[in-house]
């Protein structure tokens, strides 16, 4: 059988890494495809350094449009990233009946669902196994392996950027930009790092997969995204001293409230007790622990990013669509896993529906009372304490911190207990508030 040809739309880190592990591994690809993959045509800023870096075994244009307007061509590979021209190169794609693979978490988070029923439509694949979680086969096993289950909730280490600078913060004592540059030199980080460190490509990717889990369309829009550049190295120390490591966790979970069902989506720095395994996930590494009703909890680990594991899911959905091309598109695997018709409108709830249990730092004067204060304000709201540490003042200081892990409750209560903390005489400034999660 003739080999399936593909053109490649972007030639940076996860672009060049996905054509050399193509060219190295071609043999055994086609021995599993059944058929060869080849790149017939790149587009790329610069034409001729592109040219050299793939050795001259394809044609190298500078127009992207000249690559999805080729007739020869079935398959596009998006790695150009953004929700700018690559939307309008996917869409284009789309509409010349060629089949897509993206990387591009941004796009499919804020415009999947016009991409998804397009392609529909059109009957061809999007697949995008190298946008969520890098190498991880995350969205085959929450599409297909667990597609026996009524899953729970979705837990994950999804951005290797801040992963790794908070593994590098704590192990070694850099500070936050050596390490980000450092990040950014491994091909870790987005264009625009901003994105990483504030949550929001964590938050694209664990849209997508509430999306997968829930049967529901993506709605990036609902998301609760908070990053890691407000953590303080003390709360950090803290934690540790408590048994809790802090990650930033993409979540996404049913939650019931008022006996109506709605999903909670979030992204933010997390405490998880140390024991856990998905608490010792360090550097660039993503973990995704999923709960689900058969198979109970499951871990997904590996690099979650670089340029050689993203390609490895880049390659795995060109195989993918090489096995599937001639199914017919009913008898495919629905793009977000439940079949297009069949998507429910369970709400994402706001941040102040949703239920966690809390650490709370408050900086307090040194003085007889505070700590009956706090409890009593507490206990008001119904907020259960799970743990204190108490910090002696240092020498000639007056005021301390004060930590309280409490139990579950609603994002809403225990904004109104910080609110009255906040207003007692003995409390200085804010009080810091971080989720904690058990994940058992
Ligand atoms: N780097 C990773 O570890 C990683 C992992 C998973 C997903 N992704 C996603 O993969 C995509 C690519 O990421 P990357 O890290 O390879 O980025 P990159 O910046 O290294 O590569 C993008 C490439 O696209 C080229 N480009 C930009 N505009 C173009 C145009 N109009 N025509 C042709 N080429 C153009 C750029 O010159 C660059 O070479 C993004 O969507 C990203 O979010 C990256
Ligand atoms: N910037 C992303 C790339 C992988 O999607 C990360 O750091 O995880
Ligand atoms: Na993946």
């Amino acid at each position: 059988m003739k080999p399936i040809k593909a053109g490649l739309l972007g030639v940076g880190t996860v672009g060049a890494g996905t054509f050399n592990v193509l060219r190295r591994n071609q043999e055994e690809i086609r021995r599993r495809a059944g058929r060869g993959i080849e790149i017939v045509m790149v587009s790329a800023r610069n034409v001729a350094a592109t040219t050299e870096k793939t050795g001259g075994q394809c044609q190298v244009v500078n127009d992207p449009f000249e690559v999805v307007d080729n007739p020869e061509i079935d398959i596009i590979i998006e790695l150009i990233g953004g929700t700018g021209i690559a939307r309008e190169l996917v869409m284009r794609a789309i509409a010349n009946g060629k089949h897509v693979v993206t990387a591009n978490k941004a796009l499919l988070a804020l415009h999947g669902n016009e991409i998804f029923a397009a392609a529909q439509e059109k009957g061809v694949m999007v697949a995008f196994e190298a946008a969520v979680a890098g190498g991880i086969p995350i969205i085959k096993a929450l599409r297909e392996g667990l597609t026996a289950n009524r899953i729970e909730s979705v837990a994950g280490i999804i951005n290797g950027t801040t992963n790794f600078i908070l593994s590098e913060m704590r192990d070694k004592g850099l500070d936050f930009d050596t390490v980000l540059k450092q990040a950014q030199a491994l091909g870790y980080a987005e264009s625009d790092p901003t994105f990483d460190i504030e949550g929001v490509d964590a938050a694209h990717k664990v849209t997508i997969m509430s999306a997968i889990a829930f049967g529901i369309p993506v709605q990036f829009d609902k998301a609760h995204v908070e990053g890691i550049s407000a953590l303080q190295a003390v709360d950090i120390r803290y934690a540790e001293q408590l048994g809790y490591r802090i990650k930033l966790l993409g979540i996404t979970k049913r939650a019931m409230v008022d006996g109506v069902e709605g999903i909670e989506l979030r992204v933010h720095p997390t405490l998880i007790p140390a024991k856990r395994l998905i608490a010792n996930v360090e550097g660039a590494m993503n973990a995704v622990l999923v709960q689900a009703d058969a198979v109970g909890a499951s871990l997904y680990y590996g690099r979650g990013a670089g340029a050689e594991p993203t390609a490895s899911s880049v390659i795995a959905d060109l195989v993918d669509i090489t096995r599937l091309a001639t199914a017919d598109p009913g008898n495919r695997v629905p793009h977000l896993a439940f079949q297009p018709n069949q998507m429910t409108d369970v709400a994402i709830l706001p941040m102040s529906e949703i239920t966690t249990s809390y650490y709370l730092r408050v900086y307090v004067k040194d003085q007889l009372g505070v700590m009956a204060d706090l409890t009593r304000i507490l206990a008001d709201g119904r907020i259960s304490i799970d743990a204190v540490l108490q910090k002696e003042p240092g020498e000639g200081e007056t005021r301390t911190d004060i930590i309280i892990l409490t139990h579950q409750t609603q994002e809403k209560n225990i904004d109104t207990a910080i609110a009255k903390v906040e207003a007692l005489d003995t409390v200085v400034g804010k009080v810091t508030k971080i989720r904690l999660e058990n994940l058992s």
